[in-house]
């Protein structure tokens, strides 16, 4: 049997909400062979990063290597990089092995409030991978740092997309999870020609670990599938969507979201 195949790129989150766990459990709820690099290992649950442990540079490159060697790629998606020499390695194999649906979530916060990137590799990350991202998938402060500049109202989001774009990524949205007020959450796309808003009513609930994760991944797991960017994102919207309004109680603090309430719908 043939099946579509995707490569999550990120760190790993032992209480399963967020990074690799949150993709591989996504890629696998959309029906696409999940793979993974791991960047760097957390010590994390529900109310807190406990630490960090960036993987050797080597083992990273070496992951990397033995995925291009043996099995074709679909599409990526990039999470936390955690550095420059992680992000320099990473674009340099995903352009070497002509990988070219990727997904980039610049992740550099967690909802519990600890980085999981060093600011001084702002600079690699703009210079290596938003050109490479065929999505570049930031929250609105991740778009505040990326584009330098205060995101208050819809239309600054538009701006930073656009900006974004001018940047290299061929596509953005910015998310809206963290937006100060509004019955709705609104993220914001910009494909280089025209803007699309997706809206949602605000889920009441503070389960939300994970979401940028789950998000960006459904978009990779549609691409891999063959599906344009437009319809990846519109559908990656719809899967995120279900699995916060089905939040789970898992934890004491932000609980995750629940990547399989996508397949129990309607049943
Ligand atoms: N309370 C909520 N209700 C509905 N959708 C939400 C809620 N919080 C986040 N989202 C959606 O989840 C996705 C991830 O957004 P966001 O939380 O901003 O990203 P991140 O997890 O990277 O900080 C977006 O599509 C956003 O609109
Ligand atoms: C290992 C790891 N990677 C990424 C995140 C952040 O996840 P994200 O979905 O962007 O946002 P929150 O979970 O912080 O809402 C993480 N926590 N851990």
């Amino acid at each position: 049997m043939n099946i579509a195949r995707a490569l999550t790129i990120a760190g790993s989150d032992s209480g399963g909400g967020a990074g690799i766990q949150a993709d591989l459990k996504t890629f696998q709820e959309l029906d696409v062979f999940g793979m993974s690099v791991i960047t760097a290992v957390t010590a994390q649950n529900t109310q807190e990063v406990k630490s960090v442990h960036p993987v050797p540079v080597e083992g990273v490159e070496e992951q990397l290597q033995a995925i291009a060697d043996d099995i074709h790629v679909d599409a990526v998606k990039t999470g936390m990089l955690y550095d420059e020499e992680r992000i320099c390695v990473i674009a340099e194999q995903i352009k070497k092995a002509g990988w070219k649906k990727v997904v980039v979530d610049p992740v550099m916060v967690a909802t519990t409030g600890m980085s999981l990137f060093q600011k001084r590799a702002l600079s690699a990350l703009i210079e290596y991978m938003v050109p490479l991202a065929t999505i570049l998938t930031p929250n609105i402060p991740e778009a505040e740092v990326l584009t330098d500049r205060k995101i208050e109202t819809l239309d600054d989001r538009k701006e930073a997309a656009r900006q974004l774009v001018d940047m290299g990524a061929k596509s953005v949205i910015i998310k809206g999870g963290h937006q100060a007020e509004g019955e709705h959450v609104i993220d914001v796309f910009y494909d280089g020609e025209s803007y699309h808003t997706f809206e949602r009513p605000r889920v009441e609930t503070t389960n939300t670990h994970g979401t940028g994760c789950t998000f960006a991944s459904a978009i990779a797991a549609n691409l891999a599938q063959g599906k344009e960017i437009f319809q990846a994102v519109e559908e990656g919207k719809a899967f995120i969507h279900t699995a916060i309004e089905h939040a789970l109680d898992v934890g004491h603090g932000h609980g995750p979201t629940n990547h399989a309430a996508w397949r129990f719908q309607g049943k």
